[in-house]
């Protein structure tokens, strides 16, 4: 169970979130928000990436922010761009890495790779492999750490069609509790619940066949051409 109670963040002086509160059981939660609006904050804050200057995450009872070998334990995070998440050279030693951190077995980073028939991948230098391998890369890397929670923010941009497919039909496949972010409404259409943020507050809440018209709507709207 997240918790998300009265999370505050300021960036550069400016607060991105405002007192958010969010109790999340449900297993497949959306986020959707314009630009800027505070989407990716909440992720980080959710993963313990970010100490909030108010309230807190946890996760299970556990401070994300303060209990990092707890945040590391339950929340697997991925951004947009695979390069932003992957250190090492070789696509075996980037699944190996999260489960030394974890004190656990870096076999499981090969297990891992049998299990997505990618065994001859292991030796491969990460550079050499395309962005959606390398998202699949992270994603295994995520996977192998066995988290409770997986964070997916915007990861399928730039990623073509039978890629992104490949992807969602994995991520839908999950055993664990997902939250995507998303600008497309139809990646998120099945889910069971959609939190809509505005300017780092919740501005919808709810089903997505109650939220996502109505984000939609406004999306659409005329006056909603200008720059976040
Ligand atoms: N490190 C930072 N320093 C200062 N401001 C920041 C920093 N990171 C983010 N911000 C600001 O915080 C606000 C929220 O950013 P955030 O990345 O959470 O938005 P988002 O909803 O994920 O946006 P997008 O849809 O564009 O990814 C933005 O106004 C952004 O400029």
């Amino acid at each position: 169970m997240i918790e998300v109670e009265d999370v505050t963040v300021s960036l550069g002086g400016r607060r991105v979130l405002d007192s958010l509160r969010l109790s999340l059981p449900e297993r497949r939660i959306g986020i959707v928000g314009r630009n800027g609006s505070g989407k990716s904050t909440l992720a980080r804050a959710i993963a313990g990436l970010i100490v909030p200057e108010a309230g807190r995450v946890t996760i299970g009872g556990a401070d994300m922010a303060r209990d990092r070998r707890a945040a590391l334990r339950s929340v697997g995070i991925l951004f947009q761009n695979p390069d932003h998440q992957i250190i090492f050279p070789t696509v075996e030693e980037e699944l190996a890495f999260g489960l030394r951190q974890l004190g656990r077995d870096p076999a499981g980073a090969a297990e891992m790779l049998v299990r997505f028939g990618r065994a001859d991948w292991a030796g491969r230098p990460v550079a050499e492999l395309s962005q959606g391998q390398r998202h699949l890369v992270c994603l295994m890397a995520v996977l192998a750490m066995r988290p409770r929670v997986i964070l997916f923010d915007e990861p399928f941009s730039g990623l073509d069609i039978p890629t992104t497919r490949a992807l969602r039909a994995l991520v839908a496949g999950l055993e664990e509790t997902v939250i995507q972010i998303t600008h497309d409404p139809a990646a998120i259409d099945g889910y069971d619940r959609v939190v809509w943020i505005d300017a780092g507050t919740v501005r919808a809440d709810g089903p997505p066949a109650a939220v996502l018209p109505a984000y939609l709507a406004e999306m659409e709207a005329p006056d909603a051409e200008r720059l976040a």
